[in-house]
């Protein structure tokens, strides 16, 4: 499912590592075969090296034009950079009988074929690998002349050495891209799911998260607060008369004036519907009333959209010793109740 909804271009996809990575080893190739063609025809005028590094040059860079083209076939790719890098791993180990330090290249089959195809078929490989090149050399071994320490078997070591650090900074780099990619993703779906997509403000499960975190948190020491619920006053009429987008519109707009009311410590959430809360900390009943006011006021004054009034009724409810969640719900939805029955368009302490 995953790769069928995600791009080969997204870290998400299975596949974007391979691709990576394969183009890094390829580039690598590229850039190395010919200074290798160079170096040989340089300094040992070794026409067959020259050929087959040339040769390895022109099919790194067919093939490189084939994953720029195809990306999709990066599984066939894989195996053929594999097994071609393998390949003439094998032929200068072969070539070198044990001279130069060229067995010192073994090292980068391992983290080629595991990037390349995966746990089991990059352990199988590998495996297979070092059992053929072990078999070869016990074969072989007594006819080995002493291999001496030799610019060319430092210039072996040195550019095995960068190869492999390169291979394993291409790995690190994709799987560090992966990760900030999912870290991105995780930060916005924690950021959905508490938030109400209409107004933009909490929605019910962090509003109760907070309301337990105030409860715990007051229960431990001396520090009250209150919390404030909301319901806008006949409503029922602005979406009969205007239609229930423009209701839409009046609660959006209506969220917005509690957010650019409220203190910087205050949580304001969409209780539900048409109600709304706010938890406001360090507050005692008779400061959140006050605040609560402002907030009444500064509905009933505001022209919503298209010119249509409307007011709010405001309950108000403060922790008490042995208030549980339920308890403080309980107490401020009645003084809402309360509100409503005494006229609207006020605010009821409980
Ligand atoms: N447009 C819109 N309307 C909503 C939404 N959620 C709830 N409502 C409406 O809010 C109205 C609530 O109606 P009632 O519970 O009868 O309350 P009221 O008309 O506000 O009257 P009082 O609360 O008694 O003052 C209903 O018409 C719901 O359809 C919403 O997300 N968008």
């Amino acid at each position: 499912m995953l790769s069928k909804s995600t791009s080969i271009n997204s870290p998400l996809d299975p596949r974007y590592r391979r691709v990576q990575f394969l183009k890094a080893l390829l580039w690598i190739i590229i850039v190395v075969a010919p200074l290798l063609a160079v170096v040989n025809y340089i300094r040992e005028q070794h026409s067959l090296m020259v050929a087959l590094e040339l040769g390895l040059l022109a099919i790194a860079a067919g093939l490189f034009l084939w994953l720029e083209k195809q990306p999709k076939a990066v599984l066939v790719i894989s195996w053929l950079v594999t097994l071609l890098i393998s390949s003439v791993v094998a032929v200068y180990i072969v070539v070198s009988q044990g001279q130069s330090y060229s067995l010192y290249w073994l090292a980068v089959i391992p983290p080629v074929a595991y990037a390349l195809l995966g746990g089991r078929w990059g352990l199988l490989l590998s495996a297979a690998f070092l059992l053929g090149v072990f078999s070869f050399i016990s074969v072989t071994e007594a006819t080995w002349s002493d291999a001496p320490f030799t610019i060319d078997s430092l210039l072996n070591i040195i550019i095995a050495t960068t190869a492999l650090i390169i291979l394993l900074r291409y790995i690190e780099q994709t799987r560090s891209d992966a990760f900030h990619f999912l870290h991105q993703h995780s930060e916005r779906l924690k950021s959905i799911a508490v938030t109400d997509p209409l107004t933009g403000l909490f929605n019910r499960v962090q509003l109760d998260h907070d309301l337990n975190h105030s409860l715990v948190k007051a229960r431990q020491s001396d520090s009250g607060f209150s919390i404030m619920l909301i319901d806008i006053d006949h409503f029922k009429r602005v979406n009969d008369t205007y239609g229930h987008q423009v209701g839409d519109i009046v609660l959006v707009e209506l969220a917005q004036i509690l957010r650019t009311r409220i203190r910087s410590t205050d949580v304001a959430g969409r209780w539900g519907g048409e109600e709304f809360l706010v938890l406001v900390p360090n507050s005692t009943s008779q400061q959140c009333v006050k605040h609560a006011e402002i907030m009444r006021e500064a509905i009933a004054h505001f022209s919503f959209h298209d010119g249509i009034r409307i007011t709010a009724s405001f309950g108000v409810a403060s922790f008490r010793n042995g208030d549980d969640s339920e308890s403080l719900i309980a107490r401020v939805d009645k003084a809402l109740y309360q509100a409503k029955a005494e006229g609207r368009n006020r605010t009821v302490s409980a």
